[in-house]
């Protein structure tokens, strides 16, 4: 039997209610959560990373146990956490340890720093005052503080020292995985490279994994082995971060990496969002929750349309979709306005996709966007929105679009032999 990963999610599921009025009567679910799965292995680093709102803090919350999953399954070297109880219980806590962004929140002001990184040892029964004062000094040298720091007061020390008093908190009770939660976030940029040199230092001597949180894919690529990316409570793409990083493979992927400005600016190709508002957690799209943004999004059977034109009749469809024209194209008057307004302007070689735009424009010029979008929903249907894609284990890693699945004859953006 081959050994279970250190830590598993699995078809992890966090849903919100909300509710209304006095009896709280549920009306939707904020689906926080829904369906994400990944693993963490001894000794490694994983980044999961994602958009704000995509998810990530809801996840590591789940898996601490914080926050009750809505479905699935957070396992511990094997064993579901739900299924945790007394000393298991309480030994499944010291060996996951979380590290927030804001170290402030972690430290109460008038607590001598070194009692406050002694508090999970008491808390996990050492009574010993003077052995845990031994192994706080020796902590607080090991992040890079000194051993008289213990008897000063929070307020002493700057925000980055703070980050390091947190990592000291978390070594102390000698855990196994880290969750470190946007842990640089709130750093500028030198400080940022010390603390991220400093859980690397960590890592190694201490032989801990590390689940890191961030919206910073830039930082996920300078400190983990792997990376899972995350999208309205899913992950679409995960794999080693060289390869996922180098020849991202879903389209979302390529959208984070093109907003990061790069010393190595490779042309991937993909353009712009076809459309920039992040859905609502609450009302996800139907199929694939990123298609209305998708500049990869699969063309309907049998429209032959040149590349960048399906781009722009997608993003007058999708832009339709979500009542966010823009204010152009809605504000004008006469057809021809409208197609000039959203770049299809010129005749479409393929006549049915010609017509339905045609028809489309004139109904936004009538002032009627929604048989505008009925019409190029009708005319243009694409798999992207109809079904939800499986996730397609490739060579490298494992990617959660429509693209790769290999019962469709789809275009993959990188090959799905591997990224070479
Ligand atoms: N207690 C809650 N009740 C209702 N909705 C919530 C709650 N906590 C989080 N959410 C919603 O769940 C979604 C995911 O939030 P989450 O904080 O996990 O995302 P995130 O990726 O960590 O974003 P950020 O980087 O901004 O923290 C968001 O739409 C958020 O508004």
């Amino acid at each position: 039997m081959t050994e279970s990963p250190l830590l598993e999610v699995d078809d992890l599921k966090k849903h919100y209610p909300i509710t209304e009025g006095l009896l709280r009567r549920e009306v939707g679910r904020v689906r926080a959560v829904d369906g994400m799965n990944l693993a963490v292995g001894r000794g490694e680093a994983v980044g999961l990373v994602g958009e704000s709102g995509s998810g990530k803090t809801t996840t590591a919350h789940a898996i601490l146990g914080l926050e009750t999953p809505t479905g699935g399954e957070v396992r511990f070297e094997g064993t579901p956490v739900r299924d945790l109880s007394g000393a298991d219980e309480r030994a499944f806590r010291r060996r996951v340890q979380l590290i927030v962004q804001d170290p402030n929140e972690a430290f109460n002001p008038r607590l001598p720093v070194g009692e406050a990184v002694a508090e999970p040892l008491e808390l996990h029964g050492m009574a010993n005052a003077e052995r845990r004062r031994a192994i706080v000094t020796d902590l607080l040298e090991r992040v890079g503080l000194s051993a008289t720091d213990a008897d000063r007061y929070p307020h002493e020390f700057s925000g980055g020292e703070k980050q390091r008093l947190a990592v000291a908190r978390a070594l102390v009770v000698d855990p196994d995985l880290l969750v470190a939660d946007e842990p640089t976030s709130a750093l500028d940029a030198r400080v940022e490279a010390e603390i991220l040199g400093l859980l690397s230092d960590v890592r190694r001597q201490f032989g801990v994994s590390v689940l890191f949180i961030s919206h910073d894919i830039d930082v996920v690529r300078r400190f983990c082995d792997r990376v899972a990316v995350m999208y309205l409570g899913e992950v679409v793409e995960r794999g080693p971060t060289d390869e996922v990083l180098t020849a991202p493979a879903h389209p979302y992927t390529r959208l984070l990496l093109d907003s990061v400005p790069s010393l190595d600016p490779t042309d991937r190709g993909l353009g712009e969002p076809l459309t920039d508002a992040v859905p609502d957690p609450a009302d996800p799209p139907a199929g694939c929750r990123f298609h209305p943004r998708c500049p990869a999004v699969i063309r309907p059977d049998g429209v032959s349309l040149p590349e960048e034109t399906w781009r722009a009749v997608a993003a007058f469809r999708f832009a339709l979709q979500g009542g966010d024209l823009p204010s152009a194209a809605a504000a004008a008057t006469d057809a021809a306005a409208v197609r000039d307004a959203l770049d299809v302007s010129g005749e479409i070689s393929d006549e049915a996709a010609e017509r339905a735009v045609a028809d489309a424009a004139a109904a936004v010029a009538d002032g009627d966007p929604s048989r505008a979008s009925e019409r190029l929903a009708d005319a243009l249907p694409t798999v992207c929105e109809r079904e939800a894609p499986e996730t397609t284990d490739l060579e490298d890693r494992s990617v959660q679009c429509h693209r790769y699945e290999p019962e469709r004859a789809g275009e993959p953006l990188v090959d799905p032999g591997g990224s070479g």
